[in-house]
C-alpha cells in the first residue's frame, strides 16, 4: 500500500498541508508550499508508477480523479511512419505521390521544403547521406517495404547521437527473449535489422540485439495517431506506463500537434489502476485477446474478459438455437482455454443446448464474412443484415453492434437530410441509439468517445421526431431533451482535435446547440419560461 511521506518537500519538518495536484507530497505551511511549487510542478501527477511481476511497470492514482480530469499530456518522444505503409512525407507524415519533390541531401520524397527541413527527418536524412547514395522511391500509393525501417531508425539515432533522449526509450518494454521464437522477430530481423545493416551501412554501428530492441520498443509501445493520412505512430513516455484493459478507466485523445492527452473516462479512485485499451474495445473477447497476445504478448485477464457475459451485456453471446427458448449462448470461460486448441463449448444458460466451439467458429466466420462483403453506406443493407442476424446473435452482440452504429449515423445521412426520412425510420434511429448508449455506458464507460457520436446522432433523431408529432408540447420537450443531450455530446468530444471527424462532430454540435438555444429563447419570449 502506497505509505504518506509526511515531511515539508521544503524543510523537511514534520508537515500536514497536502499538495492538492497530486496528494503525493506535503508541505508545513503555505509559504513552502508557494515556494515549493517551482520544482514540484513538472512532478505535480495524480497518479505513482508501481512495478509488478505480471504488469511490470504501471500507474496508479495517487488520489480520486473525476471524469474528464487530465491524467496526463506529453508531446511524442519520437514519431515516425507505421510499419507498413504507403510512402509517406517524413517531414509531416502524409502521403505522397509522384508530384512530391525528393529531399535535396538524400532523395527520400517529401511534400515541401518545409517538411525537408523538418527535425522528425533528420535521422535518416544523415544515415542515408552517410550511406552515399540517394533514395529513389518510384512506387507510391501501395505498400513501401523501405519504410518499414524508418521509425525503428529514428529510435536508434536517438542511442547514437541523443542519449538523453535514448535514456527513456531504453526504460522502455520491449518483450525482446518472448518475441525470439516468433514468426514475426524472424520478419523483422530481415526486414527490418538486416536493412537497416545493409541498406544504411550501420552493422558496425549497430548490432541485430539492439536493433531487434528498437523494434521490439516500437511493437509494444507506440500508439497509432489518427491526425495523418495515413495515420502515422508515436511513442509516448509517461504514457507506455499505462496498463491496459477492455475496459478501461481512461481514455487517449490527441492535440492538433501530435501531443497525447490522457484523461479519466470514469470516477477512478485513489488506489485504482489507471489504465487505457490497446485494442479495439468494440471486438469480442477472442479476437481482443489474441490481438494483445500477439501485438503486446500477453493474454488479457481483465474484469471484462473473465466475465463472458462481459458484465450482462452478452457482447460476445449467440442466441439459443432452439427457437422455442430465450437463452444465451457462451463458453464457461473464454479465459481458460487459450491453450486448448479444439476449444471450448459453449452453453446455453436457460436450457441444456450446447454448440461446439468447431460450430461457432462456424458461425461466426459465416456472419463475419457477411459484413465484410456488405455494400456500405446503405441503410437498406444495414437492416436487413440486423434483421437476418438477430436471430442467431445477442442484440448486443459486437457484430449486430457494428452496424447498429453504421445505422445510427446513416439514417438521415444517406437522404442529405433528416427531414427526408420516413417516420418509422427516424424512430428507428432514435431507438437503435439509445440501446447503443445504454451499452457503452455498461460495457465501456471509460471509453466515451463513442457514446459521444452516438448522442450527437439521437439529438437528431428526438428532434425530428417531436417536430413530427405536430403539437407544441412535444415539440418543446424535444427541444430541451435535445439540449441536454447535445450538451452532453459536446462536453464528451470537446477534446478532439479540429482535424479528426470526432472534431467536426463537435464543432456541428456546437452550432446545433447555438441554433436550439436560439428557438428556445424565442419560445420562452412568446410563451414564458414555462411554457408547458
Ligand atoms: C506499453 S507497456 C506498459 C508498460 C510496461 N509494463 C513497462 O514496464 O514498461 C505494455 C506491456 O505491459 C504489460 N501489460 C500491460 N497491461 C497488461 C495487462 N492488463 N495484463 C498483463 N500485462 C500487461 C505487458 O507486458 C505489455 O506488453
Amino acid at each position: 500500500m502506497y505509505e504518506e511521506a509526511k515531511k515539508c518537500e521544503v524543510c523537511q519538518k514534520q508537515a500536514s498541508h497536502k499538495c492538492g495536484g497530486c496528494h503525493n507530497v506535503y508541505y508545513c505551511c503555505k509559504e513552502h508550499q508557494r515556494s515549493g511549487w517551482k520544482s514540484h510542478k513538472n512532478q505535480c501527477r495524480p497518479y505513482k508508477v508501481c512495478t509488478d511481476d505480471i504488469l511490470g511497470r504501471h500507474l496508479v492514482a495517487t488520489k480520486d480523479i473525476k471524469p474528464g480530469d487530465l491524467v496526463l499530456q506529453e508531446p511524442p518522444l519520437i514519431w515516425g511512419p507505421a510499419q507498413v505503409t504507403v510512402p509517406v512525407c517524413l517531414g509531416c507524415g502524409t502521403a505522397v505521390d509522384e508530384n512530391s519533390r525528393p529531399c535535396s541531401k538524400c532523395g527520400w520524397p517529401m511534400c515541401s521544403e518545409i517538411c525537408e527541413k523538418a527535425p522528425s527527418h533528420i535521422p535518416e536524412c544523415r544515415y542515408t547521406v552517410m550511406r552515399g547514395d540517394k533514395v529513389s522511391i518510384r512506387n507510391f500509393g501501395m505498400i513501401h517495404p523501405s519504410y518499414q525501417s524508418i521509425t525503428v531508425l529514428r529510435m536508434l539515432y536517438q542511442k547514437q547521437f541523443l542519449p538523453e533522449v535514448w535514456k527513456k526509450i531504453d526504460l522502455l518494454e520491449s518483450h525482446c527473449e518472448k518475441m525470439k521464437n516468433t514468426q514475426k522477430y524472424q520478419q523483422e530481423r530481415i526486414m527490418i535489422s538486416q536493412f537497416i545493416q545493409r541498406f544504411f551501412k550501420l552493422k558496425n554501428v549497430f548490432t541485430e540485439e539492439e536493433i531487434m530492441k528498437a523494434c521490439g520498443i516500437v511493437m509494444v509501445n507506440s500508439h497509432e495517431v489518427p491526425l495523418t493520412n495515413p495515420p502515422h505512430i508515436s511513442i509516448y513516455e509517461r504514457a507506455s506506463m499505462l496498463e491496459h484493459s477492455c475496459s478501461a478507466n481512461c481514455s487517449k485523445s490527441f492535440t492538433d500537434a501530435g501531443g497525447l492527452m490522457v484523461r479519466a473516462g470514469s470516477r477512478i479512485q485513489k488506489g485504482e489502476h489507471l489504465s487505457i485499451c490497446y485494442t479495439d474495445p468494440l471486438w469480442g473477447t477472442p479476437s481482443r485477446r489474441h490481438h494483445l497476445q500477439e501485438s503486446k504478448l500477453f493474454w488479457c485477464a481483465c474484469a471484462r474478459c473473465v466475465d463472458p457475459t462481459e458484465f450482462q451485456t452478452y457482447f460476445s453471446a449467440l442466441r439459443c438455437q432452439d427457437s422455442s427458448c430465450e437463452g444465451n449462448l457462451l463458453p464457461k470461460s473464454f479465459i481458460d482455454n487459450t491453450t486448448n486448441e479444439k476449444g471450448p463449448d459453449w452453453f446455453c444458460d436457460r436450457c441444456p443446448s450446447v454448440l461446439s466451439s468447431y460450430s461457432v467458429q462456424d458461425i461466426l466466420e459465416r456472419i463475419g464474412k457477411d459484413l465484410a462483403e456488405m455494400p456500405k453506406g446503405s441503410v437498406r443493407e444495414c437492416r436487413s443484415f440486423v434483421r437476418t442476424y438477430s436471430e442467431l446473435l445477442h442484440k448486443n452482440h459486437y457484430y449486430l453492434t457494428d452496424v447498429k452504429i453504421a445505422l445510427s449515423e446513416l439514417i438521415g445521412q444517406e437522404d442529405d437530410c433528416i427531414a427526408e426520412v420516413c417516420d418509422e425510420e427516424v424512430e428507428l434511429k432514435a431507438r437503435v441509439c439509445r440501446e447503443l448508449i445504454d451499452l457503452m455506458e455498461r460495457l465501456i464507460p471509460g471509453e466515451k468517445r463513442v457514446k459521444g457520436l452516438i448522442l450527437f446522432e439521437l439529438h437528431a433523431a428526438i428532434m425530428e421526431v417531436g417536430k413530427r408529432k405536430g403539437d407544441p408540447e412535444s415539440f418543446y420537450a424535444a427541444l430541451m431533451s435535445s439540449r441536454e443531450i447535445l450538451s452532453e455530446a459536446i462536453e464528451i468530444l470537446k477534446y478532439e482535435p479540429d482535424g479528426l471527424p470526432e472534431g467536426k462532430i463537435y464543432k456541428q454540435a456546437v452550432t446545433n446547440l447555438h441554433d436550439l438555444e436560439a428557438i428556445l429563447r424565442t419560445v420562452h419570449k412568446t410563451m414564458g419560461d414555462n411554457p408547458l
